[in-house]
């Protein structure tokens, strides 16, 4: 490299931003339109050229676009097919456009190794002169293999950046790829850059920053990934602060399958931004526990949100569970405490029991708990704890036998819940959830019953909770359970009380963008889901969905709830008291 290049590589070097907004268009203009909007927000872009019909035609129009922008720091990328790009030309066809591209303004290229490979020797040196800084990018789109013989391959051309982007199968792949950025990040004499693909990739997006990636990618917008496990640009600044990831910050995590849509990401970052604890929370995709636990000791991970499906299967990796996680069977939350030992806990429960006991004593009332699953198990041993009756209804009478065997609770039939009546019925079925087409279990005049409480949270209100209104009852959204049992976590984690609230408001937001986004009707503000009203006074338990005037007088008004789960007696008593206080982190994030 000549001194001038080098310098102008330490000049780009500086300009460039942390995260790298990459932008696709059909034709140029819709391709400009969604550059100047991202860079409202941002000034380091990748323009994909391989995703217009033309790109060599557009590159005058994209000459302008980079002149009048002079604040903007532009990749070009025209990936071939072959190589995992759109561009149906040959690598010498790409070749001119990248070289075009350098004369035109953009101050990086992007050229896939297996195509530098095959092009000849004096490549690297065109692309210079023509004006442009050069990464080497490889990809694999199917798995992660040995990235010190990718490097190996690429190193001698002695690009600007040495980019290397496999796809994560397991939880294990980012540690391969962390590891490997930390072992690159002194021996490199090129910036390194790298992500791993895929669902299960995510943590790498956040996390490889603080191993050493010079920058990683992300979408403009959600629905416009250029990769698969891609996420938003504005989801891993506000939600993810991943500008203030250090090493300080802990991690933590909801793991299960599928975990792409899992709200949990956006509420508890949320929960740890407003609290100023520096952590961050990220969505593991895993289906075996061993892969889980290899990434959770690594890392380290602080705490996990455990979802399906391994709520059970967590079970014998940790050191102890609360009796009544140990009775249901699953647990949904793990803290590492200081010791370094992983305590199991249920706080589905907590989500479950709170926001009744809210409204009604359970002690002696009637329950009536549709389904026998996971959730209904939660339900089930839940109230009963609380001294409810406890009723099970459910399509395959042996497992609600037996689950109200285990829990000391009655089975019923369909016709005879009418008569006998419910303080209470809990649905614990996915019936009612957006995609799912099973038939109730319940017809509307069996709902006989105060209080009407819906696991169920996409869509907020759903069909029997609609009915419940109509029919005066009080209705409990799914919602609810769903921030409920985030803020028993969030309170195990950190020893604080969570900003429940908050928490509320994002879910609930999401959830309607979302709805809007399917084209469905949101829920009715009116009768169903206000806005958490901003006048609610902190302390106050978030409220989903408003009950009937006169169930709300009677309700108790507690405060923020702080002891999350019940403390068994030999086991979590100490642990769960005494690291969630002590894990509660001082540390504040960076800027503030
Ligand atoms: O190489 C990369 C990284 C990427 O594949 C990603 O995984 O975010 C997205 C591509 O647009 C970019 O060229």
């Amino acid at each position: 490299m000549t001194t001038a290049n080098q310098i102008a590589s330490h000049l780009l070097r500086s300009r460039i931003g942390k995260i790298c907004v990459a932008v696709t268009g059909a034709t140029p203009d819709e391709l400009i339109e969604k550059a100047t909007n991202v860079l409202k927000e941002t000034t380091f872009l990748e323009f994909r050229l391989d995703y217009l019909p033309k790109p060599m035609a557009a590159l005058p129009l994209l000459k302008e676009f980079l002149a009048e922008n002079g604040a903007a720091t532009v990749i070009a990328t025209c990936r071939c097919k072959e190589n995992g790009g759109r561009f149906e030309g040959s690598n010498t066809g790409a070749l001119d456009v990248l070289l075009k591209a350098a004369e035109s303004g953009f101050q990086l290229v992007d050229i896939e190794l297996e195509a530098i490979e095959k092009l000849p020797k004096t490549t690297m040196d065109r692309l210079r002169e023509a004006g442009a800084a050069v990464i080497i990018s490889h990809h694999d789109f199917h798995g992660t293999k040995d990235l010190d013989a990718v490097y190996n391959r690429i190193e001698p051309f002695a690009p600007d950046f040495i980019k290397v982007v496999p796809t994560a199968k397991s939880l294990s792949d980012n540690l391969t790829l962390m590891r490997f950025l930390e072992r690159m990040e002194d021996r490199s004499k090129s910036s390194i850059v790298g992500i791993c693909m895929g669902e299960a990739g995510i943590i790498s997006r956040v996390l490889g920053l603080r191993a050493g990636s010079a920058f990683t990618f992300a979408a403009a917008n959600a629905g416009e990934e250029t990769a698969p496990g891609q996420i938003a640009a504005r989801t891993l600044i506000e939600d993810y602060r991943i500008d203030q990831v250090d090493a300080a910050t802990k991690v933590y995590g909801v793991a299960g399958n599928p975990i792409r849509s899992s709200l949990s990401p956006l509420m508890m970052n949320t929960a740890f931004r407003r609290e100023t604890v520096n952590a961050v929370y990220l969505a593991l995709q895993a289906t075996k526990v061993d892969d889980l636990f290899k990434l959770v000791r690594e890392i380290p991970i602080q705490g996990l949100s455990v979802t399906m499906p391994l709520k059970e299967a967590i079970m014998p990796l940790l050191e102890r569970t609360d009796p009544l996680s140990a009775k249901i069977g699953a647990v949904n939350t793990v803290l590492r405490a200081q010791d370094g030992k992983f305590y199991g806990f249920n706080t589905d429960v907590a989500g479950i029991v709170g926001p009744l006991e809210r409204r009604l004593s359970l002690k002696g009332a009637k329950v009536l708990v549709l389904g026998a699953g996971g959730a209904a198990r939660a339900a089930v041993f839940g109230c009963r704890d609380k001294g409810a009756e406890v009723w099970i209804l459910n399509r395959t009478p042996e497992t609600a036998q037996k689950l109200a065997r285990q829990a000391g609770a009655k089975t019923i039939k369909r016709d005879a819940v009418a008569k006998m009546g419910f303080d209470v019925i809990i649905n614990a079925t996915p019936v009612g959830m957006t995609g799912q087409k099973a038939a109730p279990l319940l017809q509307p005049e069996d709902l006989v019953a105060r209080i009407v409480f819906d696991l169920v949270y996409n869509p907020i209100e759903t069909p029997l909770l609609r009915l419940a209104r109509q029919k005066g009852l009080t209705a409990i959204s799914g919602v609810e359970m769903f921030v409920q049992q985030g803020a028993r976590q969030f309170e195990i984690w950190t020893g604080k009380p969570a900003p429940e609230e908050e928490m509320l408001r994002v879910v609930l937001h999401a959830l309607r963008q979302s709805a809007e986004a399917a084209g469905e009707t949101a829920a009715p503000q009116t009768t169903a889901t206000p806005e958490p009203e901003a006048k609610a006074t902190p302390k106050a338990p978030a409220k989903v969905a408003e009950a009937p005037a006169k169930a709300v007088a009677s309700t108790p008004a507690k405060t923020a709830v702080k002891a999350p789960v019940k403390a068994p007696a030999k086991t979590v008593a100490k642990p769960a008291a005494k690291p969630a206080a002590k894990t509660a982190t001082k540390a504040k994030p960076k800027g503030k």
